[in-house]
């Protein structure tokens, strides 16, 4: 990439609050261009290969493809968490432009804030830390796999306060960080002020207003996910709980930060039916409070139409289109959408309905220069095979495709017969 690369501490402020400046302009995540292979001994899996699209603030995003086409590891670069070794970052960046309050007006929407950005791809495993959690969070779709038996729910989800919000607890408390009790019992442990007090043999009332907070913060995280009796479920374990129950705690404890952005892989793919729209009314309610964007990955396409505004579609590793979803659903462009979504009932789709399409996924393994769909396209021609389309904005510039079909021979200065031809319908 040309270029270079972003800083957390890279921080370009804009021109100070007028007031007329609401609406981000510019979108909170840009993936662009983004690669992450697998060195594998059958040779380097390109299971990301060049992908680009946008989140918008507050939007909800679908991602969408068949299994094995990059979206679990697209999302989880996201937050460092593809492990590496054996995964290489083989190029582009994750642009995140967190929100910030603009000091005049205090919103968090108002360009008079600054615009800091810096890219995913570049940070630390500390710098990691910090965003997550804090701006980016993730939930999975089995929490089981998320929680930690040996620790009570409460434990689990005061992590999240421990790590974020630590200054603003010791204020709710009362208590002051120049207090030299606390700072002797910090110093003795070499650890964070907030968590030294409550492990401190000493200072028992100070400890007991101190935890009193964390259990306050916690419980308030809890009863946002309208969970009955936080106090009760704070002190289960995850296994006396049910799936539902322990994918709200999951939800509570992501969503305890107000991050910008949420990001739900298969979030309710292991739950039962009624159980799945109450998780995903709860994730509406409190993406609405706290103009969250969410980054949704799912098998389930009716759900993907009911609840994004636009939706990204996978195919071998890369984007082959972007649009906002009742345009992406009613007009798909790359032939592969069309399979994908043209068929997809206004309701009730079931499950497992990507493989209308014929075919056989392409090799990730060391793929060549070509459309990776030509193989199963009905509209394939010599250009298809020969060369890989790029993502092109297409009538209305938000709908991009990345398809030849949609291309001029003049302006790639290729054969006009190599050209496929929309005339010939996909079957
Ligand atoms: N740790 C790993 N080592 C090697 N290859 C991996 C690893 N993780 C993922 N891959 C490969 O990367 C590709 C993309 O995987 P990914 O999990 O992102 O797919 P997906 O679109 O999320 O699929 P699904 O819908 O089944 O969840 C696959 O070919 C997979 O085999
Ligand atoms: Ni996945």
């Amino acid at each position: 990439m040309t270029n270079r690369p972003v800083e957390m501490s890279d921080v370009a402020l804009m021109p100070r609050c007028s007031g007329a400046e609401r609406g981000a302009a510019l979108p909170l995540v840009t993936v662009d261009d983004l690669s992450i292979y697998f060195q594998s001994r059958r040779g380097t899996v390109h299971a990301v290969d060049g992908a680009s699209f946008e989140i918008g603030v507050g939007q909800t995003v679908g991602l969408v493809g068949e299994t094995g086409c990059g979206k679990s590891v697209t999302a989880r670069s996201f937050l460092g968490l593809v492990p590496s070794p054996p995964a290489v970052h083989a190029g582009g960046r994750i642009v995140f432009r967190p929100r910030q309050e603009c000091p005049s007006c205090h919103a968090s929407d108002c360009q008079g804030g600054g615009q800091a950005e810096y890219d995913l791809t570049k940070l630390t495993p500390r710098e990691f830390r910090k965003v997550r959690g804090e701006q980016i969070a993730m939930i999975f779709q089995d929490p089981s796999l998320a929680l930690n038996p040996v620790l009570t729910i409460g434990q689990q989800v005061a992590e999240v306060f421990h790590q974020h919000r630590a200054e603003m607890m010791l204020a709710d408390a009362g208590l002051s960080t120049d207090d030299p009790l606390l700072r002797r019992a910090a110093s003795d442990r070499s650890s964070r002020l907030e968590r030294a007090v409550l492990a401190a043999p000493g200072l028992r009332r100070r400890r007991n207003r101190l935890q009193k907070v964390v259990d306050e913060y916690v419980a308030q995280a809890l009863a946002e996910t309208r969970i009955a009796n936080p106090r009760k479920i704070m002190n289960s374990y995850p296994h006396e709980l049910s799936g539902g129950m322990k994918q709200r705690v999951m939800i509570a404890q992501a969503l305890a930060c107000a991050p910008d952005l949420l990001i739900a892989d298969e979030p309710t793919t292991a739950l039962d039916v009624t159980i799945q729209a109450h998780i995903l009314d709860l994730i509406h309610e409190l993406q609405e409070r706290h103009h969250t964007a969410v980054l949704y990955i799912s098998h389930d396409l009716s759900l993907v139409r009911d609840v994004c505004d636009q939706v990204v579609v996978m195919y071998a590793g890369q984007v082959v289109e972007q649009g906002p979803t009742t345009r992406l659903f009613d007009n798909p462009l790359h032939p592969y959408a069309r399979g994908l979504l043209g068929a997809v009932p206004s309701g009730g789709q079931p499950r497992g309905g990507l493989s209308a399409i014929e075919g056989m996924v392409p090799e990730l393994v060391n793929p060549s220069s070509q459309c990776r769909f030509h193989t199963r396209c009905a509209h394939a021609s010599a250009v298809c095979a020969a060369h890989t389309p790029t993502l092109t904005a297409h009538d209305p510039p938000d709908h991009r495709a990345a398809c030849f079909l949609y291309e001029h021979a003049e302006t790639l200065g290729l054969p006009a017969e190599d050209m496929p031809s929309r005339n010939r319908s996909a079957s």
